[in-house]
């Protein structure tokens, strides 16, 4: 196993139970309420978090010690800090605690998909989809996000200037997730792009309103416009008699323990929350690690000759024979965490360290908390090596968990790990890129991590 999330099968649901409390014992009603305030009337504390989520956990941290409430996002809300109350969290899930997500991302995403549904027919589900996204799947995906990703740099590395990397790595990112998806199908990328962007932005926008001019309302209509586009996919796909070997072709042979297939309804939301879940997230990892890499240039030469031995086309076992690959990209999302974190609710009243949470509160599993935390020694410095092999910090449960953890643990997180495993190997072996001076590399956290400027770079092809 290299590290927790190496190129090394790893079990979805994968989680170390010793930490979990007993949710039904003791009694919690005569037990107090976590430290901390409600802020403000309806608003709470919600400004100063939004400000940066970052600031206002250490601040509440060091005022009120790892085990906090507030009031933030219309909720009142149990902030537990540490590995222990992340592996406490993840223990929750279907049990004292729910997945919980804003009305719009409801309406967005879709009632049927896997992220939205719950208890039996959650675990089902994922019983269902998670042959597709196993190691012995991912090896033959290899060849065809080479091609795609092989593309896509020699475009960049062609382009007479500079160029922004965002945009660049969503297209190539969007491609190799529809590769995934329809195989070699012909679909209408540009289209499904144009309307994925639309449908993207209205999932984080803050106000709901559905009006044409708003970003909301431009979504629910992008979001019609794409199922139209699916359902018609899947719909001629339904009268092959033969389905190809692709993630679409899965999900139609899919049948539940009654033998029911799913329907084409949940199948095309399906479709949609993978393409949202997969997509983003890659190309924050991987444009964030491109530009560490630029600013650490002795780790950018060690990754470079970490790949130098290799020859010929890629494959899954030549890249598990590179765990450096593991630990750039494991550090890279350690460092900027894809995705900062998630939401639960509470089910029932519970205890967590002497505190009582009461039931309906919202209680946040911060990724950017536990990967800044004191279990890592310097944290803000970028360095592979805590993830090799004689290091312990990662191996803590509970420390290292950008693809969550517990029954709702990252569904493609082998995937994401080849992926972005080709997407370096390649860029390392064939490619340099620098950052153009001068641009504004300060962060926004909301949707996804990325630097103001987009990452602008001069690329080119080596040798
Ligand atoms: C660097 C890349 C990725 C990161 C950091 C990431 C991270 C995560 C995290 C943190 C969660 C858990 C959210 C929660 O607890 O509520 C999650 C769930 C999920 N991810 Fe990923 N993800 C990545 C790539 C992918 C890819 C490539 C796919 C599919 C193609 C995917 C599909 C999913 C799905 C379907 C879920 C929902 C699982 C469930 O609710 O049971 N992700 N991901």
């Amino acid at each position: 196993m290299i590290g927790p999330h190496g190129l090394c099968p790893q079990q979805p649901g994968d989680i170390d139970m010793t930490h979990q409390v007993d949710a039904s014992s003791p009694s919690p009603e005569n037990l107090p309420l976590p430290p901390g305030k409600s802020g403000l009337p309806l608003l709470g504390e919600t400004l100063e978090y939004l400000r940066s989520s970052r600031a206002f956990i250490q601040r509440r941290h060091s005022q009120y010690g790892p085990v906090f409430r507030s009031h933030v996002l219309g909720s009142p809300t149990a902030f537990l800090l540490g590995p222990e109350a992340i592996q406490w969290i993840f223990a929750g899930e279907g049990k004292y605690l729910k997945n919980r997500w804003t009305p719009g991302i409801r309406q967005l995403l879709g009632a049927h998909c896997l992220s939205m549904i719950e208890g039996e027919e959650h675990l089902e589900r994922r019983r269902l989809l998670a042959p597709h996204f196993s190691y012995a799947t991912m090896r033959g995906f290899v060849p065809s996000i080479e091609s795609l990703a092989t593309r896509h740099f020699e475009r960049w590395a062609a382009l007479p200037g500079d160029f922004t990397l965002w945009p660049a790595m969503r297209e190539l990112a969007f491609e190799i997730a529809l590769a995934l998806i329809f195989g070699q199908d012909t679909v209408d990328v540009p289209f499904l792009m144009r309307h994925f962007k639309a449908w993207t932005a209205g999932l984080f926008s803050p106000l709901t309103v559905n009006l044409p001019w708003t970003t909301f309302g431009r979504a629910l209509a992008a979001k019609k416009a794409m199922v139209g586009y699916l359902d018609k996919v899947v719909a001629e796909r339904q009268t092959r008699t033969e389905q190809p070997p692709d993630l679409l072709g899965s999900l139609l042979q899919s049948r539940d323990e009654g033998g029911a297939p799913l329907t084409r309804e949940t199948i095309v939301e399906e479709l949609q929350l993978l393409l949202f879940a997969g997509h983003d997230t890659t190309v924050t990892a991987t444009a964030n690690l491109m530009l560490l890499l630029a600013q650490h240039p002795d780790v950018l030469q060690r990754g470079r000759e970490a790949v130098a031995g290799l020859n010929g086309p890629l494959t899954l076992d030549a890249l598990r024979a590179m765990p450096y690959l593991a630990q750039l990209i494991n550090e890279g999302m350690r460092r900027i965490p894809p995705i900062g974190g998630a939401f639960r609710v509470t089910t029932q009243d519970v205890v967590f360290k002497g505190f009582r949470i009461p039931k309906g509160w919202m209680v946040p599993v911060s990724i950017r908390a536990a990967h800044a935390g004191s279990n890592w020694p310097d944290p803000d410095r970028f360095d592979p090596d805590r993830f090799g092999s004689e290091r312990t910090e990662q191996k803590k449960p509970g420390a290292f968990i950008p693809f969550g953890g517990g029954p709702r643990i990252c569904l493609g997180q082998h995937f994401a790990m080849v992926e972005m495993s080709v997407m370096l190997t390649l860029l390392l072996k064939h490619y340099a890129w620098e950052l153009v001076p001068g641009q504004d590399l300060e962060y926004l956290l909301v949707p996804f991590p990325q630097p103001k400027s987009g990452i602008q770079l001069r690329f080119r092809r080596l040798g």
